[in-house]
């Protein structure tokens, strides 16, 4: 399928560009929201609600060259998630920037945009007319993405909130996967579906992989990461811990992970024998008692 070029820096210089990143979120209120944001999650705020702020990731630098596949790891909630929103611009940073040069296909939340009470037809032409695919290309590949995401025929003019969790998503997959923007965003979205829709999500994404594109990839499988991935982000407390080749992005997590659970493990070894050594004095204290 010949690749359109939706606009990437073919030049020199990097794709992606994130210069002291940080964004903060308020414990108890929601934060301001871009337009697309607003599409999809609506307008509402709750204008008395208050909360702490905190920063789930703060002074993120670092660039992608045209052509990288970055994977992101990280334990759950250091802010590898929004990291990515940023990056799609869906999230307003609070701090720093970054530059995107191109166009993104965000393979983040897959059904974001999809309208339950439109059917599956209306929303692929919702949807892909969002991420600026014409009528005329969404024409055209109709048929492809319906029989990728296995939506039987009767269901093509189903309202989508008749569709299982699973026909969404794939659905969502199958759209996204047709952008042939130069930038893709992927957010643990290769666990979608069955063994056998997994095998054809991994082929689209070596499909899309090819011909230069660059991708960004969140994900705790370390499969995935190796299969894809060249280079590694390791985000750790908030920050950039380390920026590498993947496996030594994955050998840092690994070793913290390791560290921490041993860590644990004392810990509670620790607490165990406080409780010990209290419910023996404790008995001894009682035996004590009643001896006297
Ligand atoms: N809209 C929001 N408002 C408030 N807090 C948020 C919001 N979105 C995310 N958070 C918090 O920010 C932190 C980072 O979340 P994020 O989803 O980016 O983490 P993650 O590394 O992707 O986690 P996981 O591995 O579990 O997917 C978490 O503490 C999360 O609870």
């Amino acid at each position: 399928m010949a690749q359109t070029d939706y606009g990437a820096d073919l030049a020199t210089g990097p794709v992606i560009e994130a210069k002291g990143l940080g964004v903060k979120f308020a414990v108890n209120r929601r934060r301001k929201r871009s337009l697309r944001e607003m599409f999809i999650h609506g307008t509402k705020r709750d204008p008395n609600a208050e909360g702490d702020e905190f920063w789930p990731l703060r002074d993120v630098s670092f660039e992608v060259a045209r052509g990288d596949c970055v994977g992101i790891v990280g334990k759950n909630g250091t802010g590898k998630s929004t990291l990515l929103k940023m990056i799609a611009g869906v999230l307003i940073p609070d701090e720093g920037e970054v530059h995107v040069r191109g166009k993104v296909a965000p393979l983040l939340e897959l059904r974001a945009g999809f309208n339950d009470n439109l059917t599956g037809r209306e929303n692929v032409y919702l949807v892909g007319s969002l991420h600026g695919m014409s009528e005329k290309q969404i024409d055209e590949r109709f048929e492809e993405i319906v029989d990728f995401a296995e939506i039987k025929s009767k269901f093509v003019d189903t309202p989508v909130r008749h569709y299982s969790s699973g026909m969404k998503v794939r659905l969502g997959f199958a759209l996204i996967s047709q952008l042939e923007h130069p930038i893709m965003l992927v957010d643990e979205v290769l666990a979608v579906g069955d063994k056998a829709f997994k095998r054809k999500c991994y082929e689209a994404i070596e499909r899309m992989l090819a011909n230069h594109r660059t991708m960004v990839l969140v994900s705790h499988n370390e499969g995935d990461l190796r299969r894809f991935c060249n280079r590694g982000l390791y985000i750790k407390g908030g920050s950039l811990a380390v920026d590498t080749d993947i496996e030594a992005a994955l050998a840092a997590y690994n070793e913290d992970t390791k560290a921490e659970i041993a860590k644990r493990k004392k810990a509670d070894e620790a607490k165990k024998k406080r409780a010990e050594e209290a419910e023996k004095k404790a008995e001894e204290g009682k035996d004590g008692g009643q001896a006297a």
